[in-house]
C-alpha cells in the first residue's frame, strides 16, 4: 500500500494504472462503516484509493475541527488489511495552498435545510473538497455512506450538474449492536451518553412503526412518534426530525415513497445524525448491523 501526500504523487500513481479506480473519501478514525465502503470498492475495481483528510472548510467556527478524532497508524493498518492500493493523505497546505480562492457552492432547497441550515457553509466545504479529491484521484467509481444522507444528495447533484465522469455508489448505514449508527464522533460520548445514543435509532424505528403498523401517513403525526422517543431521554436534545422527499429534499406533508426520515440529536457536546430511507418500491433501508448483530 502506497501512502501518498501530494497531488503530484497521486497523479503519478494514476498514470501507471489501467482499469477502473474506486475511491472512498474519509476523514479517518475508521470504523466498520468506512470499511464497508472500502470492501465494496475493493470488490468492484482494479485499483482502490482511500483519502484521509479532516477538511477544515466544512467545519463551522465553533465546531469540532481541533478535537476531531485522529489515529492514522490504526487507520493505515486497517486499510493495509483490506488490500487498498493508495492512501491519499494530504496536509491542509497541499489542499488549500496560500491564496486559495475558488469554492464550489451548492444552492437551493438541497442545502437550505437540515444540516445545511444548522451548519452554514458546511456543504460548500464538502462540495469543494470532494470535487478537488475527484479531480486529483480521477476515480471511475466513488463510494459514500447513506448515514450522511444530505451529503450524498449534494454530491449526487454536483456529479450531475458538473457532468463529472464517474459513478456514485451509496451504501447502507452500518450500525452498532443497539442500532447506533457508527460514526467517528461516537468516540466523544461518555459511558452514560453512549447508553442514551441509541435514541436516534429508536426514534426512527418509532416513526417507521407509526407508518407501517398504525398506517399513519400524516408527516407531523409520524414525526411526533419519533419526537416522543427523544423527549423521553433526558440526555438527548433534538435538533430536528424531518420527513423529506428523497430526490428534492423538500419537506413532505404526507409520507409517501421515495422519502427520507432524518434526525439530528445533541447528546452532551456531541451532535449525531441518522436516517432511514423509504424507497420508491416501498421497501426500507434502515441500515445494516456491523459484526455484532442487533
Ligand atoms: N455508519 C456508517 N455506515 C456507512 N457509511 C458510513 C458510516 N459512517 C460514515 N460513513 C461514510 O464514510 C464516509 C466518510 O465519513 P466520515 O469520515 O465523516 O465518517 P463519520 O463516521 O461519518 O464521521 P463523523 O463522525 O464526522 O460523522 C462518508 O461517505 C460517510 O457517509
Ligand atoms: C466526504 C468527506 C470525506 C469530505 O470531507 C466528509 O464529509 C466525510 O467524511 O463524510
Ligand atoms: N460525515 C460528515 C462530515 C462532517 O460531519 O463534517
Amino acid at each position: 500500500m502506497h501512502i501518498v501526500r501530494t497531488v503530484q504523487a497521486m497523479r503519478h500513481e494514476h498514470e501507471q494504472w489501467t482499469g477502473s479506480v474506486g475511491f472512498v473519501p474519509t476523514m479517518g478514525y475508521l470504523h466498520e462503516g468506512h470499511l464497508s465502503l472500502v470492501q465494496r470498492a475493493r470488490a468492484e475495481n482494479k485499483h482502490v484509493v482511500v483519502s484521509i483528510f479532516v477538511n477544515p472548510t466544512q467545519f463551522g467556527q465553533h465546531e469540532d475541527l481541533s478535537s476531531y478524532p485522529r489515529n492514522i497508524e490504526h487507520d493505515l493498518q486497517l486499510l493495509t488489511a483490506l488490500g487498498v492500493d493508495v492512501v491519499f493523505l494530504p496536509g491542509v497546505a497541499e489542499m488549500y495552498p496560500s491564496g486559495f480562492t475558488t469554492y464550489v457552492t451548492p444552492e437551493g432547497a438541497l442545502v437550505d435545510q437540515g444540516e445545511g441550515a444548522l451548519r452554514p457553509g458546511h456543504f460548500r466545504g464538502v462540495a469543494t473538497v470532494v470535487l478537488k479529491l475527484f479531480l486529483i484521484v480521477q476515480p471511475n467509481k466513488v463510494y459514500f455512506g447513506q448515514k450522511d444522507a444530505q451529503q450524498v444528495a449534494v454530491i449526487n447533484r454536483m456529479i450531475a450538474d458538473l457532468n463529472l465522469p464517474l459513478t456514485l455508489q451509496v451504501l447502507p448505514t452500518i450500525r452498532e449492536a443497539d442500532g447506533l449508527a457508527m460514526s467517528s464522533r461516537n468516540s466523544y460520548l461518555t459511558g452514560a451518553e453512549r447508553a442514551c445514543a441509541s435514541v436516534l435509532y429508536r426514534a426512527l424505528k418509532a416513526a417507521q412503526a407509526a407508518f407501517e403498523n398504525q398506517h399513519q401517513t400524516h408527516a407531523q403525526t409520524i414525526i411526533q412518534a419519533a419526537r416522543d422517543v427523544v423527549n423521553s431521554e433526558p440526555g438527548a436534545r433534538l435538533d430536528y426530525i424531518e420527513i423529506r422527499d428523497y430526490n428534492t429534499f423538500l419537506p413532505l406533508e404526507t409520507l409517501s415513497p421515495p422519502a427520507l426520515l432524518l434526525i439530528a440529536v445533541r447528546i452532551g457536546k456531541t451532535r449525531l445524525i441518522d436516517n432511514f430511507v423509504l424507497h420508491a418500491d416501498g421497501t426500507w433501508d434502515t441500515g445494516k448491523p456491523g459484526n455484532q448483530a442487533f
